[in-house]
């Protein structure tokens, strides 16, 4: 294994490992640390860990085992990676767990680029824009668990971190990748190591992965990525091999979705005008009055592609936080959907399309899913894999599809073009 990478959600690593994926590297991706060695022709491993809305202690613990398994696994460069929209809170747990890697591995420069073209994430002057709206006018403002009301992102690590925050300006990323080595090699000499590296194109990115070619570490999206494994190439290490990878043909398809992010709605929406979808009412959850089982028989006895889904919108979830509390609700909501999960793939589902990223982490721990192949990109940042001999699955990034994601993951997921 090259290159080790820890994902701190599910649909975040997926979104990581199909990008490495696309340039060319054997990429696998794994549910937790494992406790086994890595098959030998992995050459990228993606550590897929739930750390995101965690307790920061607990995130750099999780985070600091994924490393001694990577590093076991004879890792020569490692990326941590977290969302494009840069979702955390002032506790962390980005800028704590980048920090306890960097500490672990010597690292005295970071790169922090959350950029991801392909999704409109870009980063100029240190702010993040979705699209054309800075991140907290983008709807991420209103986050179940992790609101984003600062688009200033040397700002909102600087309140995560220990260490100093440098930036990287988008006048010295497009001078090239000398003149980016140089930038960090400055920052990190004035004790500024946490750096912020602004980006606004795929050609930035390749520019920055160039200019981090002998970085232990390297922290972003999975933009981060794309230039990374050109190095791996250039010192002759990829071995350029295709993974083989084949669609599900038997049995049948199910898609679950806890996300409320804007996009998903779109899609919920767009699902409804054609096809069976299933509104869970989060306050019945969480009494005990709806079942897993229920929502499950639901399902399976309708035709075409099922949807089973709680998304609601900010003032809606607001209320269900307010008359329950913000971790009871997503704690149950999400037991409820690996309970769903289980019941679906045991009534013989054998397509499954998670939405959400801590949905589809408990999605992926309650199937007890291990290592993850992954094949075809559905839309950008969102692969489908397979699970096992029975069993391929999409898990999907909350603002990540167009709106016809769950019908094209479908197609996909079978094996379609
Ligand atoms: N109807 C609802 N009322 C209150 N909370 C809800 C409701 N539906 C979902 N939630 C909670 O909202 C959160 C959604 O998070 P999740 O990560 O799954 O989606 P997302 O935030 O859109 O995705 P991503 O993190 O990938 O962008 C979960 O904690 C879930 O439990
Ligand atoms: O980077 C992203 O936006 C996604 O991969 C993700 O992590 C959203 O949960």
């Amino acid at each position: 294994m090259l290159l080790g990478c820890i994902g701190d959600d599910f649909t975040g690593s997926s979104d990581l490992a199909n990008t490495l994926a696309k340039q060319g590297m054997r990429t696998v991706q794994y549910t937790g640390v494992p406790d086994a060695p890595a098959a030998p022709d992995v050459e990228a491993g993606v550590v897929a860990l739930k750390s995101r809305s965690i307790p920061a202690a607990e995130a750099i613990a999780l985070s600091l085992k994924a490393l001694d398994w990577l590093k076991a696994q004879g890792c020569r460069q490692f990326l941590f990676k977290y969302c494009s929209t840069f979702d955390s809170t002032d506790e962390g747990n980005i800028g704590p767990v980048a920090e306890a890697l960097a500490a672990a591995l010597g690292e005295d420069a970071v790169i922090f680029c959350p950029v991801f073209p392909a999704t409109g994430r870009t980063l100029v002057h240190g702010h993040l824009f979705v699209a054309d709206r800075l991140l907290s006018e983008s709807g991420m403002q209103h986050h179940p668990l992790t609101p984003m009301t600062d688009p200033d992102i040397r700002r909102v690590l600087a309140r995560q971190v220990k260490g100093s925050v440098g930036h990287v300006s988008y006048a010295e990323v497009a001078k090239g990748a000398a003149a980016v080595e140089a930038a960090l090699q400055r920052e990190s000499g004035a004790g500024r190591g946490l750096i912020v590296v602004d980006a606004l194109s795929d050609a930035d990115l390749m520019t920055i992965g160039e200019a981090a070619a002998s970085r232990k570490l390297v922290t972003g999206g999975s933009g981060i990525a794309m230039g990374l494994p050109a190095n791996f190439r250039k010192a002759g290490l990829i071995s350029g091999a295709s993974s083989g990878w084949q669609g599900q043909g038997e049995g049948r398809t199910a898609a679950v979705c806890g996300s409320c992010s804007v996009m998903t709605q779109k899609q919920v929406a767009a699902h409804r005008q054609t096809s069976p979808a299933f509104e869970i009412d989060a306050d019945k959850v969480i009494s005990g009055e709806l079942t897993a089982q229920a929502v499950a028989d639901w399902c399976l006895a309708q035709q075409g592609l099922p949807l089973a889904y709680s998304s609601a919108d900010p003032a809606r979830v607001r209320a269900v936080q307010e008359r329950h509390g913000k971790e009871k609700a997503a704690a149950a909501l999400e037991s409820f959907f690996a309970d769903l999960a289980r019941c679906l793939v045991a009534g013989g589902v054998t397509r499954l399309i998670s939405a959400g990223g801590e949905t589809s982490g408990a999605v992926v721990e309650g199937l007890k899913l291990g290592t993850l192949e992954i094949g075809p990109e559905i839309d950008p940042g969102v692969p489908a894999m397979r699970a096992g001999p029975g069993l391929v699955i999409a898990l999907k990034s909350g603002n990540f599809g167009a709106e016809d994601f769950f019908a094209k993951a479908a197609r996909r997921l079978e094996g379609q073009a």
